[in-house]
Parts: C-alpha cells; structure tokens; sequence
C-alpha cells in the first residue's frame, strides 16, 4: 500500500551535534507522487532520504508515513524499495533468483512467489534474461533487476539514489523513461534523488531543489524552470543571464530598466516592488530574440549542437551581475536565418513576458503567480 510521506522539521546533525547538515526541513510527498530531491553535491539530498529509509537517525522533528510517525522505526519494518546507483543485486544468483529473493524471504506461498516474479519481470522487460547471472547482462539491464528486485515486494515507498549515474547517455534516457512509467504503472509513492537537472524536469511529477540542506523551492517541472523561486534555482536549473536592473514606474506601467538605458515593460510583478528599486532580471539564453535595439552583445564562442546552436556572449560589464559571468543565448536553426561568428556583434532583446525578476540580494521572486504559460 503505497502512503504520503510528511517530513516536518527535520534536523541532521553529525559529529556528536558539532555540524548541522540539515537545520529543520518539511516537505509533503503526496500518495502515488514520483518526487525528486535536486540540488548540487552535499546539500544533503542521500542524507534526507537515508532518514526516509531508516538507515540515518533523525535528531529532531518528525517524518511520518501517512498518519504513522516512524521516527523510531527501524529500516527493515518500514516496507521501502531501495534502488543505488551501484545496482546492489547479488551477482551469484540468476535474475530470477535475485528477483524472488525478497518474497522468499517474506516466505511467501511458493505460488504467489512465483506469479509475482513472472509479473514483475514482465513489467520492466528483463524475462528474456531471467536465467542469466548479473555479469551477463548490461548496466542498464542489471538497473531493471534492481528496480524490479525494490518493487516485487510491493513497498509503501520507493527510495532511488541517482540510480541511472553508472549508466552512459543514451541508456541514462530510455531507462529513464522507463522508470517514469513503470512508476506510473505500480503507482508507488516514489523519491529519487539526483543532481542532474535534465533528468530531474524529464521524470518527476514535483521536485524540491535543494542547497545547504534547505528547500528553495518545491514545484513542477514547468513552475521551477519558468518561474524560479530565487536566482539560485534560477541558476541551478538550465541557465540564466543575470542582470543589473532598476524599477521604474512610469503611470500605471511597471518597466525594468537595465544598465544602458535599455528597458522592458512588465505587467506581472508583485504589488510591493517600488520606483527605483535595484533588482536582478534573469534571462534564460532562449528567451532572447535577435533585434535593431536592445543589449549590445558580442560573441565570444559559437557551439553548434545540431538543432540549435548555443553562443557565448558578452555584455557591458557594468550590466551583468559580475563581470567574469559567462552569457548565452540559443539560436533555434529551425528559425534562424543568420548566423554569427566570433567577435561579430549584436542587439539581443529579452522577450518581455516570460523574464524573471528578483529582488537585489537574490532571494525572492518579485513576479506573482502567473498561472498560464505559453
Ligand atoms: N557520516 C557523516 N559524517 C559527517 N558528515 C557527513 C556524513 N555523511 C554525510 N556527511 C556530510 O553531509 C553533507 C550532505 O551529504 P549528502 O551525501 O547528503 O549530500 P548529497 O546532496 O547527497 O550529495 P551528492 O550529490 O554528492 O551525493 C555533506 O557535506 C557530507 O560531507
């Protein structure tokens, strides 16, 4: 029976309490969700989800399955799924065997034993092999032998730690299919943990990023990268161009206007914002479209990648946030009609009505709920 997972200010400390590495976290995982912890190396994503599991003691607060607190439950009552990213499957059984092994040793029915291997083995497609030990088979295929090896048991929850890591690009991409729909078929509550961003928007159903063992922002694919909490998830998922910018009322139309006098009209910030306020406009490298007027840009590196070709630019440096920072923008081929090489220059304007705007330190969104993208 698959459950909701209610983590309510949890606290993790090591070294006898001496470092704090998560200092009071809540997150709501809903019944049936494919959830994911995103965020950069040690922010604390295994550690949350070690505590999950049971393998990492919780020094305050409380995580609950359903209405069950289960602080003080140890890992194996608690009825979890586990998938690493090094596959953890006993490589002297057959897949088969690997797979019956969690029933047996739930000394199920022969039977049932047996009807629900076959099943299982059929749902991520590893029957073909179902004979063979785990060193004969591929990274991807002895993946599905864990996944199926964690789901047999029928969890209440699947816990899966950058699982697809050891596995090289193309498979990373079907697998990861995969896993999305046979999740979708099973319909258990799943937490997966990973630093890869592209993976985290093409899988999940709602993803909590994470730094320094706090949330920044908890949301779907869609929300957290068009509508970013603060410039570091702004930043962390897919890229943006920061810059320097000014609020200027001018009667009832709000504009940001950038260091050279270049400006926007914005007809979605919060009602808070003032004249003159500093803040940071973020554009995303595709939001930008080739103009007569607009920020002057020059190319510093052109990258050809097939369906669009990504150029490194850069801007006045008084403009952008720091002066080292490295701009992009994306040329769709399908659209394009001119191309550009190193040193040449041009005017890119930012598409007014998707740009994020933040307040000076970073911190806080100063767009309100958009609700409707295009
Ligand atoms: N047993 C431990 N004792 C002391 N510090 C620890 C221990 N385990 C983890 N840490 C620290 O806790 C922090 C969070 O680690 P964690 O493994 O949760 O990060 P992560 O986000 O999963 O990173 P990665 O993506 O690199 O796996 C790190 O700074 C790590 O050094």
């Amino acid at each position: 029976m698959s459950v909701a997972i209610h983590v309510h200010n949890v606290v993790k400390k090591y070294d006898s309490g001496k470092i704090t590495i998560i200092p009071g976290l809540s997150v709501d995982i809903k019944n049936g969700e494919f959830f994911t912890l995103l965020g950069p190396s040690g922010c604390g994503k295994t550690t949350l989800l070690r505590m999950i599991a049971g393998f990492s003691s919780v020094e305050d607060g409380e995580i609950r399955f359903d209405d069950q607190v289960i602080n003080e439950i140890p890992a194996y009552k608690r009825n979890i799924g586990m998938v690493f990213q090094n596959y953890a499957i006993f490589p002297h059984l057959t897949v088969k065997q690997n797979v019956e092994y969690g029933l047996k040793l739930r000394k199920l029915p022969k039977a049932d034993v047996h009807k629900r291997t076959e099943e299982i083995m059929g749902v991520v497609q590893i029957d073909p092999y179902k004979e063979r030990l785990p060193e004969k088979l591929s990274g991807g295929q002895q993946q599905r032998v864990a996944l199926a090896r964690a789901i047999v048991i029928r969890p209440n929850v699947l816990l899966m730690d950058e699982p697809l890591s050891n596995l090289d690009a193309k498979l990373r991409v079907d697998m990861r299919t995969a896993i999305r729909d046979i999740q979708k078929d099973v319909g258990i509550t799943t937490v997966y943990v990973t630093h890869d961003q592209e993976e985290a928007l093409a899988i999940s159903d709602r993803i909590a990023v994470m730094k320094e063992g706090t949330i920044q922002q908890v949301g779907n694919p869609r929300e957290i990268y068009t509508r970013p909490a603060n410039t570091f998830v702004s930043s962390f998922i897919g890229h943006s161009n920061f810059f320097k910018g000014i609020i200027r009322f001018k009667g009832n139309e709000k504009r940001v206007v950038f260091q050279n006098g270049y400006s926007i009209s914005m007809n979605n910030l919060v009602d808070d914002v003032t004249d003159g306020q500093n803040v940071i406009i973020a554009v995303r490298p595709e939001q930008f479209s080739i103009a007569d007027t607009g920020l002057k840009a020059t190319i510093s590196k052109s990258t050809f990648l097939g369906q669009y070709i990504n150029y490194e630019v850069t801007f006045q440096e008084e403009m952008t946030m720091d002066a080292g920072m490295s701009c992009e923008f994306v040329q769709d081929l399908g659209h394009a009609n001119q191309f550009y090489d190193l040193h040449n220059q041009l005017y890119l304007a930012p598409k007014s009505e998707k740009i994020n705007v933040f307040t000076e330190d970073g911190e806080r969104s100063l767009i309100k709920g958009v609700k409707k993208y295009d």
